[in-house]
């Protein structure tokens, strides 16, 4: 089998006397989407942060592509393709749909349009901005402005411009809350076609979603993973079903 695209191993943080992370080993595989589920205060947003490098952990690593980069921060593990997205105050939402896709081409965001602004008359990077829209079907919006975009459009342009990098694996916090359920179902669909891309650590609540899309599951409570497996393991694993899912699920 081939080496998982990223892999944490131990990965454990303490607030004072709380364990919000406890060992946590996980893997995300080429191809595959891997959920992780958990009730609220189970660390889920913790351990993400800890991948994606805005927080550090006790101890334990981190490795994308077999690189240990537990040592690096944020923007140097997201240069390596550690695409974190669904942040979506990270967009400008002054700026067209282009221009943020041109922006994130140049993993220049929060930089100030102004000095920037010759970047999108760049052919390479209008290409790969353009090609990106293109992908997650926003191509026909390039012109409007983001503070235009619905909800899940919105959604769709922090995708492409993590596209723009050519991400490894996506690291996805949440992307179906406050969509609605005909939003869901969209961004159901949008990301079962994403997987091709790249793979997709995601957390999410939505339990539909989660096992619509799903290759594995890992189930976090208190911090701890208390089982993996597929769908259909975690649907039948007794553990799961009294800590988290309830007996009727
Ligand atoms: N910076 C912090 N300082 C102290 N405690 C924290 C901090 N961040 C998180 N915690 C605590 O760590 C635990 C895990 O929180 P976390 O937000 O990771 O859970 P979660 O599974 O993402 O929850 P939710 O599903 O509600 O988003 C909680 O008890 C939380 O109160």
């Amino acid at each position: 089998m081939t080496d998982p695209v990223l892999r944490t191993r131990g990965l454990h943080k303490s607030f004072g006397a709380l364990v919000a992370t406890d060992d946590v080993t996980l893997d995300v595989r080429a191809g595959e989407i891997h959920a992780v589920i958990g009730p609220n205060g189970a660390g889920k947003s913790t351990l993400i942060a800890q991948i994606c490098g805005t927080l550090a952990p006790d101890r334990g690593t981190v490795t994308l592509d077999g690189e240990d980069v537990t040592a690096l921060p944020a923007r140097d593990r997201a240069r390596k393709g550690l695409a974190r997205t669904f942040q979506v105050s990270a967009l400008a939402m002054e700026d067209t749909v282009l221009q943020n896709a041109v922006l994130g081409a140049l993993g220049a965001r929060g930089r100030p349009w102004s000095f920037l602004r010759a970047a999108t008359r760049d052919r390479n990077l209008r290409d790969t901005a353009e090609a990106a829209l293109h992908r997650v079907g926003l191509i026909d919006h390039a012109a409007t402005h983001a503070a235009e975009l619905s909800h899940g459009q919105r959604r769709q342009l922090e995708v492409a411009i993590a596209l723009t990098l050519a991400p490894k694996v996506f690291l996805m916090d949440e992307p179906m809350a406050g969509l609605g359920a005909d939003g869901s179902k969209q961004m159901t669909s949008f990301l079962d076609g994403l997987r091709t891309e790249a793979p997709i650590l995601l957390v999410e609540h939505d339990m539909d979603a989660v096992f619509a899309l799903a290759d594995r599951i890992s189930v976090l409570v208190s911090g701890r993973v208390i089982a993996t497996g597929t769908t259909a393991e975690i649907r039948s694993n007794r553990d799961v079903r009294t800590a988290y899912l309830g007996e009727d699920a």
